[in-house]
């Protein structure tokens, strides 16, 4: 198709994807349900979940770590529902795989939990999860958080259940309490969690691969593993959770890591050579980047938009 026709029939997953909410949702139904762990890196834009897509992991996370260091605040319940479910939307549009949001405490008491829920879903997320942190939460691999009590924390999760509209929609519960209560304490909690309705149980802050496997033992509900870097848990391969019994896991500011690493080398280098010209090998390169937008699936529109000649460019 040629300049100026408008090439609706072929716009398939290029504005937005193809799968609808429910098809994602029932994804990852299928993918907990199944024996094969799904893998869940975290996106930090986009544009990083189409590239998540590609490379065949089976899902998308939206960190809330993320979401407030990209707005260069600290994750300490600072960020609104509404920046929360922006991201999130424009994350989860661009992507056939199912995200799952981190929606921390709720935002409030339960009826803001209950409204999260109904927010998230009309935001076309496949899931969230949920904690029993006190508000204004911390992250959960430092010191010092605390926990409400199990009696709170599942009014909190019935009143997010009773929320959902569409019952594909996952509402994970996650327990902060085995640094703060011990491993015991976190599985009754997991169970009185599992009995309020949720569909997947986020053990989070485990030290060592015994922990995990004592968790797994203790529950029959699927679980979801946090490999976040720098913190209290022992990074622990997808296949060895796999075998574990896992059925989720994972990998949330890794992208972000990654990225601002790089970018900090970037921006040191140039600071210092007044060039980025010994840099480039280390980029993504014009054409991969154009790659990953489709650039050259826009020509169904206008034949104009992409006059990018791989063979001028290094
Ligand atoms: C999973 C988490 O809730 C997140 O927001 O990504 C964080 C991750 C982190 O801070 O490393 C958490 O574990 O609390
Ligand atoms: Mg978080």
């Amino acid at each position: 198709m040629s300049g100026g026709d408008t090439g609706t029939s072929s716009t398939g997953g290029l504005l937005a994807a193809r799968a609808s909410a429910n098809d994602k949702r029932k994804a990852f139904r299928a993918a907990l349900a199944s024996d094969r762990i799904a893998r869940l890196p975290g996106a930090f834009n986009p544009l990083t979940a189409r590239l998540i897509q590609e490379i065949g992991f089976e899902g998308v996370y939206v960190s809330g770590a993320v979401v407030a260091a990209d707005l260069a605040l600290p994750d300490i319940g600072l960020t609104t529902l509404t920046e929360v479910a922006t991201r999130a939307q424009q994350i989860a549009r661009v992507t056939d795989l199912p995200t799952l949001v981190d929606a921390d405490t709720g935002f409030g008491e339960p009826m803001s939990a209950a409204r999260t829920v109904t927010v998230l879903e009309d935001a076309g997320l496949a899931g969230l999860h949920l904690e029993d942190q006190v508000n204004p939460k911390r992250c959960g691999h430092l010191d010092g958080k605390a926990v409400v009590p199990t009696d709170e924390a599942v009014r909190r999760l019935r009143a997010a259940v009773a929320a959902r509209r569409d019952e594909d929609f996952v509402i994970c519960a996650r327990t902060d309490a085995a640094g703060i209560e011990g491993i015991d304490a976190a599985v009754e909690r997991a169970k009185a969690y599992a009995d309020a309705g949720a569909d997947l149980i986020f053990t989070e802050a485990l030290y060592t691969t015994a922990d995990f496997e004592r968790f797994r033992a203790a529950v029959d509900v699927p679980l979801l593993a946090n490999m976040t870097e720098f913190g209290k848990s022992d990074l622990i391969d997808a296949d060895t959770l796999e075998s574990i019994g896992y059925d989720a896991v994972i990998f949330p500011v890794t992208t972000l890591r990654l990225a601002m690493f790089a970018a900090e080398e970037g921006l040191r280098e140039i600071a210092a050579q007044g060039t980025q010209k010994e840099l480039l090998y280390r980029m993504q390169h014009r054409s991969r980047l154009y790659e990953l937008l489709q650039y050259e699936r826009y020509n169904d529109f206008d034949s104009g938009i992409f006059n990018f000649d791989l063979s001028r460019n290094q």
